[in-house]
């Protein structure tokens, strides 16, 4: 199968292109000049790169009609939340505007044949009152970042292209994943550096945090791969299915379970500069649509999510 992955040089995109080489897939990825490298660089000789900027058609048109993709998986966004409020604008460009490209790309080529993934995010039901936890697809969304908000346009977006076009894209909203290779600036992989450099003398014993207090639903970000691969094989075009374990953590009580994995003393300390505008309290995932439909169900327990993130933190601060 040759298989296309947008962001592949990121957390998601270096496990995703690690699985489908191992499935026997053919597997291109996108990349920008400013790209890093370094997930990626174990894989380099076995994948091909393609220099694309997702913003620009022209680029995305030349890609998609040089690669022929019999698979997408699109995965390239600006996906940390506080950057959407510094530039709300380039977020929605960076996120819309490429989908967009991409879709018009592969209309325009006629490929009909080709499934798209999409990832969307929990991040669009923003605004949830416990009542309605856990959350289904059929929940409201209530975006209370400029990052859910255009992750609710390009997950509509997505509907839209099937029905009007009939592009086969599924549409799937993931939960909070993490893992080795996460950014630093997410939150468990934030919390296991610091405790990382704090170990290595490298910063002193405290560990800054923001809100201890919103409650998230962990996924590793292995399942996750597998349950994009499991999304384009059985997944209905244009419907739409959370991927998350059901299993959620307040951020404190996470950080303490990370804080058991080191020896050293630390004190933990809020930084008001990490609180945000408006945080959404509570993300609580019912993945039963999704695991009815493909049979996926998570297999990498949290214990073993943090233990091999703090390892990836150990070995490179
Ligand atoms: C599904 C969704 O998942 C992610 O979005 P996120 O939930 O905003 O992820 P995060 O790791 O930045 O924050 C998680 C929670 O943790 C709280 N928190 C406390 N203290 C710190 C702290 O010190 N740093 C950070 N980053 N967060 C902190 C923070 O306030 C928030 O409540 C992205 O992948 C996004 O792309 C996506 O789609």
């Amino acid at each position: 199968m040759r298989v296309l992955i947008t962001g592949i040089t990121g957390f998601v995109g270096s496990h995703l292109a690690e699985f489908l080489l191992a499935q026997g897939d053919e597997v291109y990825g996108t990349y920008r000049v400013r790209s890093r490298m370094d997930h990626i660089q174990p894989i380099l000789p076995k994948i091909h790169l393609v220099e694309c900027e997702l913003k620009d058609s022209v680029s995305v048109m030349q890609l998609v009609e040089r690669i022929r993709p019999e698979r997408i998986y699109h995965l390239a966004a600006q996906s940390f939340v506080p950057t959407s409020w510094n530039s709300p604008q380039d977020t929605m460009v960076n996120n819309i505007i490429a989908e967009l490209n991409l879709f018009e790309a592969v209309r325009k080529q006629g490929l009909q044949d080709c499934r798209i993934q999409i990832a969307c995010s929990s991040e669009e039901y923003g605004m949830v009152y416990p009542e309605e936890t856990p959350i289904l697809e059929t929940n409201p969304l209530r975006p209370l970042s400029p990052y859910g908000v255009s992750k609710v346009a390009q997950d509509l977006l997505g509907y839209q292209y099937t029905q009007s076009y009939g592009l086969h894209i599924v549409r799937t909203r993931t939960f909070n994943h993490e893992g080795p290779r996460r950014g630093e600036a997410f939150v468990l992989s934030n919390f296991a550096k610091q405790v990382a450099e704090i170990e290595k003398g490298l910063k002193p014993p405290v560990l800054e945090v923001g809100n201890l207090d919103a409650i998230r639903d962990f996924t590793d970000v292995r399942d996750v791969v597998r349950a994009y691969t499991l999304a384009l094989r059985h997944g209905i075009a244009g419907d739409v299915y959370n991927i998350g374990s059901g299993f959620t953590w307040r951020i404190g009580d996470a950080l303490d379970e990370l804080l058991k994995l080191t020896d050293v003393q630390i004190e933990v300390r809020q930084d008001p500069s990490r609180m945000r505008p408006s945080d959404v309290m509570i993300l609580h995932c019912d993945a039963s649509k999704f695991m009815k439909q493909t049979g996926w169900k998570p297999e990498v327990p949290f214990a073993k999510t943090l233990h091999d993130m703090l390892d990836y933190w150990r070995e490179r601060v």
